[in-house]
């Protein structure tokens, strides 16, 4: 890295563009296999705060590797680079006062820590969409699944690439048991009781 880079600060501070916006940024990171149920519990959860009139931006799995991540593929090395990237992105949302929604994969722990070192303490609430394999493959609403098993595509997590599960994750979501809403209402509980939003 270049010595020649000075660091400069801004005047008006993330606590000030958060304050702002009466809300304490943070992170929601969504982890699962494909097909656990992220990416629709995210937009439902961005729904609701934007309804509650907090201000959200989410980034989605599949959305940000048509652009940021357009370059990477799901070998590890690629995926350990894509969620560097997410983090660091992520933690621009954070200092401009957003909460920020994540709904990748991020099947490594130490990815998902690393994230987690990169902001505050108390900035980083790992969501574990807790769905069985079983499920996923049952629900395959991509068919990606079943060409997996065909051997069409390599590496596809949960099948021929591992899934390391969070063990201490923030929040723990049992989403083959409960609905959408009654988990958005969990996650929404949490945000007011440690004071992200207001009760
Ligand atoms: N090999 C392989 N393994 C897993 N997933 C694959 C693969 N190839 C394509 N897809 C599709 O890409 C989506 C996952 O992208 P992510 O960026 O979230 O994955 S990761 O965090 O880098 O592991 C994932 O979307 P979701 O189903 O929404 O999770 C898949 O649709
Ligand atoms: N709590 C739930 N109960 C029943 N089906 C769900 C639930 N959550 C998600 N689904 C369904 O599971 C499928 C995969 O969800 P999706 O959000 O695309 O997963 P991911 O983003 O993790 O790949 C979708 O068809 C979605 O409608």
């Amino acid at each position: 890295m270049s010595n020649n880079i000075v660091w400069h600060d801004y005047h008006i501070k993330k606590l000030q563009r958060a304050k702002q916006k009466k809300q304490k940024s943070c992170i929601l990171w969504f982890t699962g296999l494909s097909g656990s149920g992220k990416s629709t519990l995210a937009n439902a959860l961005e729904v609701k705060l934007y309804e509650l009139n907090f201000h959200t931006y989410l980034l989605d799995g599949d959305n940000v590797r048509y652009g940021l991540n357009k370059d990477l593929g799901f070998d590890e090395n690629s995926r350990v680079e894509s969620i560097r990237r997410i983090g660091e992105v992520s933690k621009l949302f954070i200092d401009s006062g957003i909460i920020t929604l994540t709904a990748f994969i991020s099947p490594f722990i130490k990815d998902r820590q690393m994230v987690r070192d990169l902001v505050e303490e108390n900035e980083f609430i790992e969501i574990f969409v807790d769905t069985p394999l079983s499920i996923c493959e049952e629900r395959d609403p991509k068919g990606l699944y079943k060409r997996a098993r065909d051997g069409e595509i390599q590496e596809f997590t949960g099948i021929s690439s591992p899934y390391e599960k969070p063990d201490n994750a923030e929040i723990h979501i049992l989403n083959a048991e409960l609905t959408i809403e009654q988990n958005i209402d969990k996650i929404i509980l949490y945000l007011k009781i440690n004071g992200y939003i207001n009760a």
